[in-house]
């Protein structure tokens, strides 16, 4: 798409918003008919032509499930096509009034036998189903995968060879927060993504960080209900700074690798659309000459990755816990769709199951790019917002064991947890073992299996004989031949062992990948793992736990160490572990390249006295170059002719990635603390209050500052004069902007965060 479409679609779905709930306000006023209730409802009430139904969704085009069964197709193809224009019952009764319930006389009692009122309230009461276990705060989208043809020498899997497209859904979430959680905060990211291929769905269940905190999965209930909130007083909300969830990490020292990545600005990411996405564990892959190797996924994002400050992330909590999920349905509303590339390392299939010394069973350790680069396979493009949140995001069902022919699984110990965890724990979530015939979850390969009954079974399945071998039903369905492209489990040798409750020797070393990763870190995102780790640890009240995790520190890093001990008023531990020197792997930096701006916001402050002759254009060639322009005002309407969509009332720094200066807004007359206590002249900062705070924060978080005729005033007045890092000043707008487009690039201005360690 244009981008410059795409830029302008996204500041009409950001308006559209606003007049859309307008609109409804308005809808909703709309005065009662006349007369009294359970009298004939007046006529404007009646739609004179009913509504055409709402057309299928893409992804629900799939073949019914029951066509291969025998069953009447179509049948429930699907509930939201049912929307006729009346009102009905839940059996397609025509209602009259919804409003009023049945009562002995006007002031009686509810009557019994008012089984609309019942009906009503009772399924009202049943809407809530549990959230998931985990993961339960998400956003979901639709979209598409197109193979490369690049991974044919490693696996025969259909969707992956050249050319081929396949539907996906695609559910971004947050680990520890409940449903109504905030989006930003600290935490892992999941980013789990169904395949409908027409050989099986495919579903690659994977997080926005490499590792994992536990190498066993027997241990997942511990490290979750550690990192949930305490169980006496259920809080903190969503959050890793705790004592529970410290005592737990600096215990399993395992989980050191993938906490540092927590405390990394990794946690903290600036948009799902601007995510790495990692499947974690190590896979089996077949090709079409039964030639097997071992790979590991890797999502990389097409705008890059990066990730906010902490200080914004905290303010996003507050003034829009839905950032996140807010920035990929207007991204998606307005065209600007996200993609990421999908690639694999590849390793041989060895009897050690281990490359370059890393046992690739260890979930704990990354095989760095750099020794084993990784290789394009196919493209992800999200396209398509979900219609109906419940529907589609809270009943996809995500499992690991969802393969097609061509990838298998691996014996790592995490993953074989997975594998029996997820269909365990939605057979509670989604109210039996039918979920995969919720339109959401349905495969898009005809579906033929003998699994019968159970709640919530939708399939009218035919024959007489559901059992294997049968002659009754003429021996169908049959097995799949040779050449019939079935699911295949690898004839992957087992090691000759005994029974044990251990780990292998490989899986000891806790700590040398975790210095490989800070040796990989630039110097500020080093201070940023520092301060994360002074604030979580600052946190916990129980010293002994903060010792301990300084201990696991002390055999990472002897800086970082010292540094979040000072913090803390503790003393620095000697390592207890040999520290080993680490060869840094660049590609874990996330500093240091420059990316595509597009979908970025860009804030314009303006008042009536401002240079105001070139904002038109400006705004023009903001959208041609895909990212959105706000114009914030001192209040809403117009300014100079300009159209405001934030007032200096409404608007807050977080919301923007660059901010620039077309004026020198003066303190109202009214403002608070602008005027002395006898009403005399403006005694505070000759700039709007609001407009200062504006701009401290952008300073702060090192966005690009951009200023051009009294602009240039406003930011003396705020004092931030002189050549200064990432702010830009110039004689009109078009040659601002021009300068301040190259420093975007960048992401941040990072040259102004101070840094104590190199
Ligand atoms: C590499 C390690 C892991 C990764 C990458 C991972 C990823 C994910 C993701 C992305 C989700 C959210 C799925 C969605 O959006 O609906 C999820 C949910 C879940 N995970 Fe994991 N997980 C991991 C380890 C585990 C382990 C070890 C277990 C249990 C033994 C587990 C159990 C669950 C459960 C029960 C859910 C909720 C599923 C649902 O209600 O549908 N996960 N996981």
């Amino acid at each position: 798409m244009d981008p410059s479409k795409a830029a302008k679609n996204i500041k009409d779905a950001v308006e559209s918003t606003a007049e859309k709930a307008m609109d409804k306000a308005a809808e909703m006023a709309t005065p009662e008919p006349p007369g009294r209730p359970g009298a004939e409802p007046a006529s404007f009430e009646e739609p004179t032509e009913p509504r055409e139904p709402l057309p299928p969704k893409p992804d629900q085009s799939s073949p019914d499930m029951r066509t291969a069964t025998g069953a009447p197709a179509g049948t429930d193809e699907n509930a939201r096509t049912q929307q006729g224009a009346y009102l009905t019952t839940s059996t397609g009764a025509r209602v009259r009034d919804s409003d009023h319930s049945l009562k002995a006389g006007p002031r009686g009692p509810i009557l019994m036998q008012d089984h609309h009122f019942r009906e009503k309230i009772t399924h009202f009461d049943h809407e809530r189903i549990p959230e998931r276990v985990v993961h339960a705060r998400g956003s979901g989208v639709h979209g598409v995968f197109e193979g490369y043809g690049t991974a044919a020498d490693v696996t025969h899997a259909g969707f992956l060879q050249k050319g081929v497209t396949t539907p996906v859904f695609t559910r971004f979430s947050t680990v520890l927060g409940s449903r109504g959680s905030a989006d930003t905060v600290r935490d892992t990211r999941g980013f789990a993504t169904k395949f409908y291929t027409p050989e099986g769905t495919f579903d690659l269940v994977a997080n926005n960080i490499p590792v994992f905190f536990i190498q066993d999965g027997i241990k997942f209930p511990d490290v979750i209900h550690a990192g949930k909130p305490h169980p006496d007083r259920e809080i903190p909300q969503a959050q890793s700074a705790h004592d529970t969830f410290w005592d737990f990490v600096s215990l399993h020292t395992e989980a050191q690798h993938h906490t540092m990545w927590n405390m990394s600005d990794r946690g903290i990411p600036r948009s799902y659309r601007m995510m790495e996405g990692f499947g974690v564990h190590t896979f089996r892959m077949i090709n079409a000459e039964g030639a097997t190797s071992l790979v590991k996924f890797h999502w990389k994002p097409k705008l890059g990755v990066h990730s906010l400050t902490w200080e914004e992330a905290q303010l996003i909590n507050g003034i829009d816990p839905d950032f996140h999920r807010r920035d990929l349905f207007d991204a998606i509303e307005s065209g600007a769709f996200p993609e990421w590339e999908l690639g694999i390392q590849v390793f041989e299939d060895n009897p050690e199951q281990e490359f370059a010394g890393i046992d690739l069973l260890d979930p704990t350790k990354i095989v760095p790019e750099e020794l084993a680069p990784v290789q394009p396979i196919g493209r992800l493009t999200l396209n398509g917002n979900p219609t109906n949140f419940f529907a589609e995001v809270e009943q996809v069902a995500f499992h690991p064991g969802h393969l097609p022919p061509g990838i298998d699984v691996t014996d790592d110990p995490l993953l074989q947890a997975r594998l029996f965890s997820y269909i365990d724990t939605q057979l509670t979530r989604l109210g039996g073992p039918n979920y995969n015939q919720i339109p959401i979850n349905r495969p898009h390969a005809p579906v033929n299996d003998m699994l019968r009954d159970g709640y919530h079974q939708h399939a009218d399945h035919a024959g007489v004989a559901p059992y294997k071998p049968n002659t009754l039903d003429g021996g169908c369905p049959f097995f799949a031949g040779a050449d019939d492209r079935a699911f295949e489990d690898l004839p992957v040798r087992v090691a000759e062992s005994t029974k044990v409750r251990e780990n292998p020797a490989t899986f000891d070393d806790h700590f040398s990948q975790v210095r490989l990763f800070w040796a990989s870190m630039s110097p500020v995102e080093k201070e940023h793992i520092i301060r994360a780790y002074s604030f979580e640890l600052g946190k916990c009240y129980d010293n002994t736990i903060k010792a301990r995790q300084l201990q696991c520190l002390a055999n990472i890093d002897p800086v970082l160490c010292s540094e979040v001990a000072t913090s803390l008023g503790l003393p620095a531990p000697e390592p207890t572990v040999p520290l080993t020197e680490e060869v840094p792997s660049p590609a874990l930096s996330q500093v240091g390249g420059t990316w595509p701006a597009d979908g970025r916001m860009v804030g314009i402050v303006v008042d009536e006295d401002g240079e105001l002759g070139g904002v038109e254009a400006l705004k023009s060639t903001i959208f041609a170059a895909g990212m959105v322009p706000l114009i914030i005002g001192p209040h809403g309407g117009t300014v100079g002719g300009i159209e405001v969509q934030r007032t200096f009332a409404t608007a807050r720094s977080v919301e923007f990635d660059v901010l620039l200066l077309a004026g020198r807004p003066m303190p109202a007359p009214d403002s608070h603390g602008s005027r002395d206590d006898k009403g005399g002249a403006p005694s505070g900062p000759a700039l709007d209050p609001r407009v200062q705070l504006l701009l401290d924060e952008v300073w702060r978080h090192a966005k690009v500052i951009g200023a051009w005729g009294d602009g240039t005033a406003a930011l003396e007045a705020a004092g931030y004069s002189g050549q200064l890092p990432g702010v830009v000043t110039g004689d009109d707008a078009a040659s601002v902007f021009t300068q301040v487009q190259e420093l975007m690039a960048s992401h941040r201005v990072w040259d102004r965060f101070p840094v104590a360690v190199s």
